[in-house]
């Protein structure tokens, strides 16, 4: 599957006339970035974004330009009403056919008719797996995330725990985070093999 995905995403940076006969030379019309809350999915989503020219699109950024601030809407509304309002600005992303880079907010898996539209064949599903002790480094005291509140890191280790087998359900690649800068991580999705090196004889 890596194989194809690569091809399929140097397809869509490199190939201006793809052929209809051969799926795996036609662009990927999506990559979807799924994950935990600090796998990066915001930062190597826009990193991917810039490498395979595709337009970038953030769930979370989607949904506080229709309904304001997260954290505000989470206080007034609940929870509930911010997933199936998250599964609305989703499903309006996935149902269009314009390619992008749509990296999603960490509980999206949750809603099944979000999982239903990524199993389909215009997304190229990327998990974004981390660390514990890393995510919470990078989430802090989990500003800007209310399902933190209180106890980030038991809660952040608690809500892996039940969506870790949803993240691998969607999946068509999963890369650990863990270690690699959000640059090296676009590259990974990508196909290291592309990545430009420093030349030895042009320092
Ligand atoms: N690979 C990385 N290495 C180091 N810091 C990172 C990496 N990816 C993201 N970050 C930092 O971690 C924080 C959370 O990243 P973000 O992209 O918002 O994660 P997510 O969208 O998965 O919750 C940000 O401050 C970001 O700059
Ligand atoms: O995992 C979650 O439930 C959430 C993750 C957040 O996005 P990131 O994963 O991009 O931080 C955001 O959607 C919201 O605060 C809820
Ligand atoms: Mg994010």
């Amino acid at each position: 599957m890596t194989g194809a995905l690569e091809a399929r995403l140097t397809a869509a940076a490199t190939v201006a006339a793809a052929s209809d006969e051969d799926p795996d030379a036609r662009p990927a019309r999506r990559v979807v970035l799924v994950g935990p809350m600090g796998a990066g999915k915001t930062t190597v989503g826009r990193a991917l974004a810039a490498l395979t020219g595709l337009p970038f699109v953030d769930s979370d950024e989607l949904f506080a330009q229709v309904h304001g601030p997260i954290p505000e809407f989470f206080a007034e509304h609940g929870e509930a009403a911010f997933r199936a309002e998250e599964a609305r600005v989703i499903g309006h992303v996935l149902g269009r056919p314009a390619p992008c880079v749509l990296s999603c907010g960490g509980g999206a898996v949750l809603h099944p008719g979000t999982r239903r539209a990524l199993a389909g064949p215009d997304s190229d599903v990327v998990y974004l797996a981390v660390g514990e002790a890393e995510a919470l480094r990078r989430v802090g005291g989990g500003a800007g995330r209310p399902v933190l509140a209180g106890d980030p890191a038991g809660t952040w280790r608690r809500i892996l725990a039940e969506r870790e087998g949803l993240y691998r359900q969607v999946a068509d690649l999963v890369l650990d985070t863990t270690g690699l800068t959000a640059a090296e991580a676009a590259w990974r999705i990508v196909g290291d093999a592309h990545r430009p090196r420093r030349s030895e004889s042009h320092p």
